[in-house]
């Protein structure tokens, strides 16, 4: 976006992993919000997404193309309503191969996205560090932010603790991640509630992670 007080950089804050602020600008960022409402609905809709240990995530998640549950894809929503997971549309995949283009400065290239994973967050959710290791292809990871900023604690593939950078990520922000940074522990220690753009009209925040499952 171009009315930043200070303009932020483009960042390589690892090998192959790169913030690239204000990709999306006010117009584009309310085309994929009001998108994420329809997916929001049933049937395959927003869920709370529990883990075999038992306990839940704080963020509440809905698929498209595959559903992911842990730990793994299917077609339909096996820890849920059972419904259908929601097609992935062509223009989102578009739009991936767009993103990894302008991160990486490179021609685009065409590659199969066909998982979106949206993750909404309410004030209180966090994400802890993981990898996206479920997927069979190894293509970037592409991730859209919309709504409040958050940290996104990004780190290495040896482990979850330290070294990691903390990166702060906007509404319309993307940062992709691949090469040698596609299995890198990755998380989200906290949103900042209250910093979403006004002119967006979303309480909390929304991230999309595109992938290519390879499935
Ligand atoms: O919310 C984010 O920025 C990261 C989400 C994430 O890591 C995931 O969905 O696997
Ligand atoms: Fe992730």
């Amino acid at each position: 976006m171009d009315d930043e007080l200070f303009p932020r950089p483009r960042a390589e804050v690892a090998p192959g992993a790169v913030h690239v602020p204000g990709w999306l600008d006010l117009a584009a960022q309310r085309r994929l919000l009001a998108a994420c409402r329809t997916w929001a609905r049933p049937p395959a809709g927003l869920r709370t997404v529990r883990m075999p240990t038992g306990g839940q995530m704080s963020v509440r998640t809905v698929c498209l193309g595959w559903h992911w549950y842990p730990y793994g894809y299917a077609r339909t929503v096996v820890d849920g309503d059972g419904a259908p997971v929601k097609p992935f549309p062509t223009w989102l995949g578009r739009m991936a191969v767009r993103a990894v283009a302008d991160a990486y400065g490179t021609e685009p290239e065409p590659a199969a996205y066909d998982i979106a994973l949206v993750n909404f967050y309410d004030g209180h959710a966090k994400m802890g560090m993981h990898q996206d290791a479920d997927e069979k292809s190894a293509a970037p990871v592409v991730s859209l932010s919309l709504g409040d900023s958050c940290v996104f604690r990004f780190g290495t593939p040896g482990g979850r603790g330290r070294p990691w950078t903390d990166v702060e990520l906007r509404s319309g922000d993307l940062f992709v991640f691949g090469g040698p940074s596609r299995l890198a522990f990755h998380g989200v220690p906290r949103t900042r509630p209250g910093t979403a753009p006004a002119a967006l009209g979303l309480t909390g925040r929304l991230n999309l992670t595109l992938r290519v499952s390879g499935l």
